[in-house]
């Protein structure tokens, strides 16, 4: 059993993976400031300890709860020091967002690994790399003490692709050694199998449904009885910013990164919707453009096309979280602000 330490544990993004994982592992504690994010995280995990402020989190504490693995996604914060006790876990698990990889921050972290006799991993990775349709690209390294193994040969690279290919026959039983992917030489670890077989079954269903890209269409990803007047964009928003817009709709096989600020920012905060497909985008947005000085028209137009913003239970899904976070009742009714450190969810 894995005895995980979860820092800045937002709304549990990490412990989700983890269950995710199918590997046995025990939460020991939890650091988080955000109450909002708390009380996510209390309601998804309620046998869980309630988060605590990271502060507070002393040297004796870390010896004492002596994990077998660190899981963060930390902001801009110095954080090494929970490596520098006297017996540091046998595992790290880091995500950032991308850029992280240049950053002075990663830098003295290395440093610290080195130091420490760690090997480790750093990847840059995005979900649509996974046949989800959202771009999110963000920076992970997975660390472990030197004397364990990775079931992949590590790098001083930071990879873009996983060092393993994810082509293991759908129900295929796992197997007791390692042993080569049935369409490549690489060998796949058995502790790997469970994961990759999920998967594959993902990838499968994705290509079957649309073999081009590789990506399902967004609409397995939206609610179809949405309550469309609690998700419309504000006449405001449609005013000032229709041009700032990232509009998708339940055909489009792709979504923009959501962060903290969707629905009260519109800029690079993440896609809306056009509700109504019939109505034509194009045509519409020329229109808008030529009209100066009749605000309602504007309005008028634009208001055909039926933009909203992606729900919180929606987001979530296109986060991976399992059925039980994303059909949460208590969220419904309000646009995605289930964010919370700027960057939604490790
Ligand atoms: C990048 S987010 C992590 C998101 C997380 N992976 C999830 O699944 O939601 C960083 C988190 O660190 C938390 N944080 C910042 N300062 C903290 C502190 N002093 N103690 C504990 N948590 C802190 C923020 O509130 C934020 O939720």
């Amino acid at each position: 059993m894995l005895r995980i330490l979860e820092l800045y544990s937002g709304i549990g993004g990490m412990q989700t993976a983890a269950q995710e994982s199918g590997l046995p592992f025990k939460v020991e504690a939890s650091y988080e400031i955000n109450p909002v994010a708390i009380e996510v995280y209390c309601r998804s995990f309620p046998g869980a300890g309630k988060p605590r402020n990271i502060l507070g989190l002393t040297v004796e504490d870390l010896t004492g709860l002596n994990p077998d693995i660190i899981m963060m996604s930390p902001p801009c914060q110095p954080f090494t020091r929970f490596l520098s006790v006297p017996q540091p876990p046998r595992m790290i698990l880091l995500e950032n967002v991308a850029g992280y990889e240049t950053s002075q921050t990663r830098e003295k972290l290395v440093d610290m690994l080195l130091h420490r006799g760690y090997t480790w991993q750093e990847f840059l990775l995005s979900p649509t790399q996974f046949g989800i349709p959202n771009s999110r690209l963000r920076y992970y390294l997975l660390a472990k003490l030197s004397t364990e193994s990775f079931p992949f040969t590590t790098s001083q690279m930071v990879l873009t692709e996983l060092p393993f290919c994810l082509c293991v026959p759908r129900g295929a039983p796992a197997q007791p050694h390692s042993k080569p992917c049935c369409q490549c030489s690489k060998p796949i670890k058995p502790s790997l199998q469970l994961l990759l077989q999920k998967f594959h079954s993902h990838y499968e269903e994705c290509s079957t449904r649309n073999p081009s890209s590789g990506l399902p269409s967004l609409s397995r990803y939206l609610d179809a009885d949405i309550d469309l007047n609690n998700f419309l964009l504000p006449e405001k928003v449609l005013k000032k910013y229709n041009m700032l817009l990232d509009i998708v709709n339940c055909h489009s096989q792709r979504s923009c990164c959501f962060t903290k600020g969707y629905a009260h920012y519109v800029e690079g905060t993440g896609s809306v919707i056009q509700h109504n497909t019939q109505a034509d985008m194009t045509e519409i947005y020329s229109k808008v453009q030529m009209i100066n000085d009749n605000e309602p028209l504007k309005i008028e137009l634009l208001g055909q096309l039926e933009l909203r913003y992606f729900s919180p239970e929606e987001v979530a899904r296109l986060m991976c979280f399992p059925p039980c976070v994303t059909r949460s009742n208590d969220v419904r009714g309000e646009p995605a602000a289930i964010t919370n450190g700027g960057c939604l969810v490790g």
